[in-house]
């Protein structure tokens, strides 16, 4: 029997699917690289770093396995923010930036989308920084890429 309830969006799908994170990702380390505060940290980042983090968090969101099936794993992201001390100045700065290009790009910006999406900053980049004064991490290799929903909402706003 087909049921008639609607089919909940991940937050991938909400935000516009990949083209929307390889976009804001793009944007994103163009003001990093021109920002005092942040230029210091990602001034020797790979060409395809940009890249590798908007199929990372793509993928958490719900998208495909892009990142971890071919550029990485949970396990080396975390790897990639060692011994990198990280402050919360770099991190207050990461999530202004980042939420600024989000603003720009007009990713959706309705209150169930934006609370989840600023929740997942909020955490990553958290954890980053905790991870940025460690020189080795206890998370096993093979942990599995961490997943991101809608939360007590539940959905995306549907007027
Ligand atoms: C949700 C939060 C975050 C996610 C999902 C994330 C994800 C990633 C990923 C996937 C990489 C590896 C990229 C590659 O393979 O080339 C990486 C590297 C890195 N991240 Fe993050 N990151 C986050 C937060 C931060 C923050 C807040 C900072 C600093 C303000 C930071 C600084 C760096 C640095 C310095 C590298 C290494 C760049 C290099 O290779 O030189 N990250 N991050």
């Amino acid at each position: 029997m087909e049921s008639n309830k609607p089919t909940v969006p991940t937050l991938y799908d909400w935000a516009g699917g990949m083209p929307a994170f390889v976009t804001l990702f793009d944007q994103f380390y163009d003001k990093v690289l021109a920002d005092d505060i942040l230029e210091p940290v990602f001034k020797h980042m790979s060409a395809e770093h940009r890249l590798h983090v908007a199929h990372f968090v793509a993928e958490v969101l719900g998208g495909p396995k892009i990142y971890s099936e071919s550029e990485g794993s949970h396990f080396k992201m975390i790897q990639k923010h060692l011994s990198k001390h990280l402050s919360e100045a770099h991190r207050k700065r990461w999530m202004e930036l980042l939420l600024q290009t989000a603003d720009e790009l007009q990713l959706p910006d309705d209150p169930e989308f934006r609370s989840a999406f600023l929740a997942y900053l909020e955490w990553g980049t958290r954890i980053a920084v905790i991870n940025s004064d460690m020189a080795e991490t206890n998370e096993p290799a093979d942990a599995p890429m961490p997943k991101w929903g809608w939360g007590v909402p539940g959905g995306p706003y549907i007027p």
